[in-house]
This record gives C-alpha cells, structure tokens and sequence, in this order.
C-alpha cells in the first residue's frame, strides 16, 4: 500500500484533533469557498468525521460579488456531493448596504449564512480553512496597525460564532501544504483573484510583505509569527480573569465603578476592565478604539473635572466624586 502523502495525513491529524475536542455529537459544517484551503480541509472532513461517527455538511458561499460566482460555488456544492459529504449547498447571500468596507461587510454576510445553515442541519461546529499563513499575516497587519495584544493574540483556533462554535483546524499548518495535499488528491482549488489584488492590504502583506520577511530572517518567520499569537492569547486569556474579577470587584450598585479601586489596577488591567465595561454598557467592539478607552482611563488617573467620555454606540460616561457613571445622551 503506498504511503500517504505528509500534507495530507498532517491535515487530516489536524482535523481530527478539532473534531475530537467535540462535546456533543451531530453534524459539522465546512465553509468552503472552493481555494486551496478550505479544499483540503473539506477532504480532510469527509474523511476523518465519519470515521467519528459524525455526519458532515458543506456550505459554499456566494457573495455575488464577481462573475461566475454562483456556478463556481455550485461546483463545490457538487464536488462535496460526489466526495461524500452528507449534504451539500450554496448559500447565496446580499452583501451590497452593509456597513463598512466590502471586505468586511461579505465575511459578517458569510459569517450570518454559515450559523444560519449551521442552525438549519444541527451542526454542531462550523469548520473554516484559515492557515498558519493567514495567522502570520494577521499578526503582522495587527502590528502594523498598533492593535496591541488583542490583535496580535491573531485568530483564535476556536470561537463562539452566533452560538456555535467556530473551528480553524488548519492554523498550524502552512499553505503549501494545503495546496501540495489539493494537488495530491487530485483536487483544482480555485485562485481567489482577490487574494492577489494589491488594492488590499492582506494581498500586500502575502504577495510582498511575508516573502520579504523570510528571505530576511529565514523561513521560520511564519512560524514564529504564529507562535507569537498562541503566546499572547494564553497571556490575554490570564489579564481577562484577572479583569473580569477587578471588574466585579470595582462595581458599585448604582452601577458605576469605583475610581479609587481602578486606580489601584496596573495599567493593563485597568484598561482591560474599562474596555469589558464598555462593551457590556452597549459600546460595539469593532468602533471601541484605543482612543476611547484612553479617555475613560484619564477620568481615572488625570482626574482634573473634565468632561464626559463618549463612546461608540451612544454610550457616554462620566464622572461624579469618586466613582465613573454611565449616563443618557441627549
Ligand atoms: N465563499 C465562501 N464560502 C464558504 N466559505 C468561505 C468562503 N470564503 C471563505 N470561506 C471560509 O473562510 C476561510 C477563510 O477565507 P479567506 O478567503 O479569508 O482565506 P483563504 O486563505 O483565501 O481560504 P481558501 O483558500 O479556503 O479560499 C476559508 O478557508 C473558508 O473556510
């Protein structure tokens, strides 16, 4: 019997160690766009799940967004099919009056769509194919933008997605063994045009940021950039129980918090406790800036009567003697 191919059995392994950390049994979902990725880790799933008595689904989404969309995430739909998944679909979904970027507004339309035929099958997690590649070039577009270590800490390997839960089987491995395993079982993944169109910063990043770095450091650059992400999660993971109890313990019935007890937090921890304050008072996380929560923490630690703090989402907070109030707008 020949043996088989590293990449492939390094992903399959991969794919079963994420299905395997599973709680409940039923089905998964793979999103599936038909690149090399989420290809290879499509065939890794219909191998490995059912070999763990689990049911698979794949969901290939259509933004809509460029010419021949549909047919071509037809023929993954119908690819699935004959490869043996369970079910298989297309979710076509409209992308066009949602805000923010294009970018942004097709991956919450995907994003709706796949818990949405997670919910319709019972799946009990969604599958997607983001690589080790794709960690580095989110850790280095978090440190370019001065993220701090929320962003670094990258893509978690798993995450609540609209109450199920979101796996990247695929982070700790590279995309030339994705695309080696593709070609090794005989797969044509599709090149998504927008993975090469300068006009995004990720592209740049691939195309000419990370091959930069390489040739400079060496080739373990990308694993070590992802390496970093895993290192700063665990530490952000430990500053968010130590926030979450600072938090509880600033907390004054009338439900502001105490500015001496901030007062008395590191920094680091401080600005963790506002941060969670401001989301749990409505604050969306995407427009919270570092911006915002430094000016909740200056009615903390350079108290002179100043004004109130506004925060995205019509939250405004001020403060009165000793304590920070959330207060109506208008
Ligand atoms: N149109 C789509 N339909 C279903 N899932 C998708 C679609 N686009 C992206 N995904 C999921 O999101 C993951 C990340 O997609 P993204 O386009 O950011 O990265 P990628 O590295 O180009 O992935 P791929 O090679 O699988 O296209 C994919 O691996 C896939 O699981």
């Amino acid at each position: 019997m020949a043996a088989l191919a590293p990449p492939v059995a390094a992903i399959r392994v991969a794919v079963r160690r994420a299905l395997t950390g599973l709680p409940s049994p039923g089905p998964v979902l793979v999103a599936c766009s038909g690149g090399a990725d989420s290809l290879a880790l499509a065939a890794a799933t219909v191998f490995v799940a059912p070999r763990l008595g689990r049911d698979t689904v794949l969901v290939s989404v259509d933004h809509g967004l460029q010419g021949g969309s549909a047919e071509r995430a037809e023929a993954v739909a119908g690819w699935a099919r004959e490869a043996g998944f369970t079910a298989a679909s297309v979710a076509r979904v409209e992308v066009a009056g949602r805000p923010g970027g294009p970018e942004a507004a097709a991956r919450e339309a995907r994003y709706e769509a796949l818990v949405e035929a997670a919910r319709q099958h019972g799946a009990v997690a969604v599958l997607t194919g983001h690589t080790r590649d794709d960690q580095a070039e989110t850790v280095l577009l978090a440190l370019a933008r001065g993220a701090g270590p929320r962003g670094l800490a990258g893509m978690p390997a798993r995450r609540e997605l609209g109450g199920v839960p979101l796996l990247r089987p695929l982070l700790e491995i590279g995309r030339d063994e994705t695309r080696a395993a593709c070609a090794v079982l005989g797969l044509s993944p599709w090149q998504d045009p927008h993975n090469t169109d300068p006009s995004y910063a990720r592209s740049r990043v691939r195309a000419d940021l990370l091959p930069a770095l390489v040739r400079a450091l060496g080739p373990g650059v990308v694993d070590n950039l992802a390496r970093t992400a895993r290192l700063v999660a665990a530490d952000n993971a430990a500053l968010d129980e130590l926030a979450g109890t600072a938090l509880a313990a600033a907390r004054h019935p009338d439900g502001g918090l105490s500015a001496p007890a901030l007062l008395a937090l590191t920094p680091a921890v401080r600005g963790r406790v506002l941060h969670a304050w401001a989301r749990e008072l409505g604050a969306q996380p995407g427009a919270l800036s570092h911006r915002h929560v430094g000016a909740l923490d200056a009615l903390v630690t350079a108290w002179h009567g100043q004004g109130p703090a506004d925060l995205p989402g019509g939250v405004r907070i001020l403060r009165r003697a000793d304590r920070l109030q959330p207060v109506a707008v208008g």
